[in-house]
């Protein structure tokens, strides 16, 4: 059994606060491991005015740890998975921790929208043209076909450069992952602001909410981590990235999934959407799951329903995108 691990970690707010997350369950599964952390600075943090799709896209927040764990510098890494490639690199592995945070999406009103919000989000009550901030793809081809006539503007940052940008009065409102908010404890200090999108109204990024533990396929750590496992948390976000992974969808096109254990079930979701919001695909499937079922049917599982979408056009809806134009200025998360 190991006796000392290194935790590599982003230094933002949610990193950090992830990361205490996880040592705390280290620290009650394993009193006497020793628990040292390491800040590790990715191109996503360094470069902050510019798209992230231009600093190459998929990863950027990952790969600098993703060395430093095959170069043994750290032993274990905390991420949000929802920012990892759907690849996994040779020789790293996932766990996926649990409970799974809320998975909804949820926009943060300013004060120009905040009664609306109130009551309810009645499209027309909204101001016209109605100033969103948001970057993803995903989020943007959603909210389209929500709001018609909704004016998306870029937003890039952290939690906290995002909020303040709300309040500079920049936007009307901004759209973020619930789970963010909920782990820096903003509700209260964001009360009678928030509207959560349901599921159905706007299907979340494969892996969001979840945290994921990255280390070495090694044994040692392996059994280290082991408790901290949620099968099936693990086995619905195989799922949904798996999903992603078979469309081919690198993290600036509009796709998401989601799915869910209920009565014995696993049911996922996917969805793939035009920029515009104009034309989307939804697929559903649902199989029997229980723990044994392991982790390869999950896969196969979101692959089949990938295939389920490329079958009703999902594909050219994939191909019309014009990444690189849109790549410039968004991403999909
Ligand atoms: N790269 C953005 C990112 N990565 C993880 C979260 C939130 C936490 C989560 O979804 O687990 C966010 C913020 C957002 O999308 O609003």
């Amino acid at each position: 059994m190991m006796k000392r691990i290194i935790i590599g970690t982003r230094a933002s707010k949610l990193a950090m606060k992830q990361t205490y997350e996880v040592v705390e369950r280290l620290r009650k599964q394993w009193p006497d491991l020793e628990i040292a952390i390491e800040q590790i600075r990715t191109t996503g943090d360094r470069v902050t005015n510019v798209p992230l799709s231009q600093i190459g896209g998929d990863g950027v927040f990952v790969t600098e740890i993703e060395h430093a764990l095959q170069e043994r510098r750290i032993d274990l890494a905390v991420h949000s998975l929802k920012d990892l490639p759907s690849m996994q690199p040779e020789g790293l592995r996932l766990l996926i921790l649990g409970p799974r945070e809320d998975v909804r999406d949820v926009l943060v009103a300013n004060e120009t929208i905040q009664a609306q919000v109130q009551s309810g989000l009645a499209p027309q009550n909204l101001p016209t043209p109605l100033r969103i901030g948001t970057c993803s793809l995903r989020r943007i081809a959603q909210i389209r076909a929500l709001w018609p006539d909704v004016q998306i503007l870029p937003l890039r940052g952290n939690v906290d450069t995002r909020l303040r940008k709300l309040e500079a009065g920049d936007y009307d409102g901004i759209v973020s992952a619930a789970a963010g908010l909920h782990r820096l404890d903003m509700q209260q200090r964001l009360a009678g602001r928030l509207s959560y999108f349901s599921v159905e109204k706007l299907l979340p990024a494969p892996g969001q909410g979840a945290i994921a533990l990255e280390c070495r396929n090694e044994p040692e750590i392996g059994e280290l981590l082991a408790p901290l496992n949620d099968p099936i948390v693990q086995a619905t976000t195989t799922a949904e990235r798996m999903f992603m992974r078979r469309l081919g969808a690198w993290c600036y096109l509009p796709v998401a999934a989601y799915a869910d254990v209920r009565d014995g079930k696993l049911i996922l979701r996917g969805m793939v959407a035009s920029l515009d919001g104009q034309r989307r695909v939804s697929v559903a499937q649902e199989m029997a799951w229980t723990a044994a079922a392991g982790l390869e049917r999950a896969e196969q599982f979101g692959v089949s329903l990938a295939e389920q979408a490329l079958a009703q056009g999902a594909d050219t809806i994939i191909s019309e995108v014009d990444t690189k134009s849109m790549a410039q200025e968004y991403q999909s998360v």
